[in-house]
């Protein structure tokens, strides 16, 4: 039963796309005390400082029929001002936009916490990345991401963990692309009559599984991403890329000739002595990531001191709507 004496949690919602609207249908369903203020599309935005009332709890007719989309920046001060009448603001990111992941840094500075599914903030620049731990620091607003690596498996908190407590972690393997673990699932089934590549990619793609440019999957960009959000929790691997995912080793399986095709509609893994890679490698058939995965299956395998020649392995679903929002939701409780 909700507690009406517990104060509210202001939640700010950018995006709603596959992993927005889920998330939009989680924080409506939750026993928790969260609150809706602000729902934006890349269109049109609502606002209702004081929580938003939909009719029939149709947020999406309300939100088409809303005034156009509200600068995001323009709004801080709003957000900010009722922080310091003391309310608990989270701004949630559900796009994958550089634009708004910039703006981490402002929201954190005034006290909003930040949490998103979206890798580009934590993937990019070190400087970025830099001035987020900063501005969380300053303020001590928090800024949390499980959703950024294997969707809604517990792999950020569970890294936190390890480093936190003391052990010391010698290598992460695993297979960190839901679209890869989907297409070599189905794909490379050995059977003369199976699909083709093209039409696995269309699938994975139809059940929410890739970016919202594929090519970003096949490129190896976002595993590369994921590796990099990864490094940047390790202490000595902080600064080991200044630029980002773009200075991690990857192998594409993008053919040439669609490496310049602009959109996603047209379209249609490791760390070890600070190496850090996004690439294809042998297993023997008896090894877990040989054996024991289906679907758009994840599974990270935690090297360290304390858990020895017995790795901590972490398996499940990496990609999709209804467990990516899940990640997202599952950060919301720890605010809670
Ligand atoms: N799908 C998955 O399995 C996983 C996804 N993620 C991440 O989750 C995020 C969302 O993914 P997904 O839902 O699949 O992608 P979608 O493309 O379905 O959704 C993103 C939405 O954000 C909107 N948008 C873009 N810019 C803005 C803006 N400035 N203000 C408001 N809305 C904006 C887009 O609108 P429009 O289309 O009109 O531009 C779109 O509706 C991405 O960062 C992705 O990497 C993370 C883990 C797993
Ligand atoms: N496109 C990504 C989604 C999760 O991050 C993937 O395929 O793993
Ligand atoms: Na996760």
């Amino acid at each position: 039963m909700p507690n009406d004496k517990v104060k509210p949690i202001d939640v700010v919602v950018i995006g709603v796309g596959l992993v927005g609207s889920e998330f939009l249908e989680q924080v409506i369903e939750s026993p928790h005390p969260f609150r809706l203020v602000l729902i934006s599309s890349s269109k049109t935005t609502i606002f209702s400082p004081d929580g938003i009332c939909f009719p029939n709890g149709d947020w999406n007719g309300l939100l088409k029929t809303s005034s156009p989309k509200l600068d995001l920046a323009e709004v801080i001060p709003d957000l900010a001002a009722s922080v310091k009448r003391g309310s608990h603001v989270v701004v949630v990111d559900n796009t994958s936009s550089d634009d708004v992941a910039a703006l981490y840094p402002d929201f954190l500075k005034a006290g909003l916490d930040v949490i998103t599914p979206n890798k580009k903030a934590y993937s990019g620049e070190l400087s970025l990345y830099e001035r987020i731990v900063e501005a969380s620091l300053e303020s001590g607003a928090k800024f949390l991401n499980e959703a950024t690596v294997g969707a809604g498996l517990p792999i950020i908190s569970t890294l936190k963990d390890l480093i936190g407590t003391g052990d010391t972690v010698t290598k992460i393997e695993g297979v960190f692309s839901g679209t890869m673990s989907y297409i070599f699932n189905e794909f490379s089934t050995g059977k003369a009559d199976g699909p083709s590549f093209s039409s696995v990619v269309k699938v994975a793609r139809e059940k929410g599984y890739t970016e919202p440019h594929p090519a970003d999957d096949l490129n190896g960009a976002d595993v590369a991403r994921k590796l990099t959000i990864l490094s940047r929790l390790i202490p000595s691997l902080r600064s080991a890329l200044p630029d980002g995912y773009k200075s991690v080793t990857t192998t594409s399986l993008v053919p040439e000739a669609l490496k310049a095709v602009a959109t996603g509609d047209e379209f249609i893994s490791h760390v070890q002595n600070g190496l850090i890679k996004a690439d294809l490698e042998r297993y023997p058939d008896t090894h877990p990531f040989a054996t024991s995965l289906g679907g758009s299956d994840n599974i990270i395998m935690f090297h360290t001191k304390r858990y020895g020649a017995r790795p901590l392995i972490v398996q499940g679903a990496g990609a999709g709507a209804a467990v990516t929002a899940m990640g997202v939701m599952s950060d919301m409780l720890k605010l809670v």
